[in-house]
């Protein structure tokens, strides 16, 4: 591996711009999420990380701008494009089969990655593989217990943890996480911080995220979005000291 390769971000977005038509909802954006970051976009509401997020996982195209992942140009690609060049999103609405078990939602995933591969070999060793791969993310996510109830039958945030297994399921490197702390209680967001600082051990993580409590324990650095612009990118603690974000977005949201 050369010393550039090493040195590449995971994920890069230069003069990124989307608009719908006269709005620019997204104003030529530069970011770099290094390889094995944990980075958390804030801002308030219409300040553009849904559709940031929707441009990096390939539901829009920029309207100017490149997008690269692992060096490759990702801007424009299809979704299923995108996972296949190794990245995963949870969305912030519940995404999952709720009249399927825990265990074939997740197999779901797994079959979408080795399953072409597989259909090369004998079906029963194939199956035994996808099965095992499934049990090790069922696990990962702490869902051992529930792997044959239906998932509409898990609690929300169990559900929200079998979610972020599916990102797991596709082996993507680079992992995007919308709102996972949503709606959660105290206790439920704490599990659910280090369930993700686990999940992602050896991977990006790019998440948005409202509760800086959360930012804080989890994240290196944080970029602050605000009117489709990006104010700040620091650490959590250089973000909250900075006095442009204090006024655009922090102290709004303490008021
Ligand atoms: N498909 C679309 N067509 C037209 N305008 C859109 C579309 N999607 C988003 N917008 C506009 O883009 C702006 C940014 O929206 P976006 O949902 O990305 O913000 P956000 O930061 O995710 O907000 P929230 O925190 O409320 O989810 C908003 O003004 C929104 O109305």
């Amino acid at each position: 591996m050369s010393a550039d390769t090493r040195v590449r971000p995971a994920l890069k977005l230069s003069g990124v711009t989307k608009s719908f038509g006269p709005i620019e909802v997204l104003k030529h954006l530069d970011l770099e999420i290094a390889s094995g970051e944990r980075h958390a976009v804030i801002g308030p509401n219409g300040a553009g990380k849904s559709t940031l997020f929707n441009l990096i996982s390939g539901i829009f195209a920029p309207s100017s701008g490149e997008i690269s992942l692992n060096g490759r140009s990702i801007g424009g690609m299809a979704p299923e494009q995108i996972n296949r060049a190794g990245l995963a999103r949870s969305f912030q609405i519940t995404n999952i089969f709720h009249r399927l078990s825990v265990f074939e939602n997740l197999r779901i995933g797994v079959l979408a990655r080795f399953g072409v591969r597989y259909g090369l070999f004998r079906p029963i060793s194939g199956m035994r593989r996808i099965n095992e791969e499934t049990e090790k993310v069922l696990a990962q996510v702490g869902l051992e217990s529930r792997g044959h109830d239906l998932a509409g039958d898990l609690t929300y945030s169990e559900q929200r943890a079998l979610e972020i297994g599916m990102t797991l399921t596709t082996g993507a490197d680079v992992i995007l996480l919308d709102e996972p702390t949503a709606g959660m209680s105290r206790e439920e967001t704490a599990e659910a911080v280090e369930l993700i600082r686990a999940v992602t051990v050896g991977k990006t993580l790019l998440m948005v995220e409202h509760d800086m409590s959360v930012v804080f324990s989890l994240c290196d650095r944080v970029s602050v979005l605000v009117y489709g612009s990006i104010l700040a990118t620091d650490t959590p603690q250089g973000v909250s000291a900075n006095h442009a974000v204090q006024e655009a977005y922090l102290g709004q949201e303490a008021a």
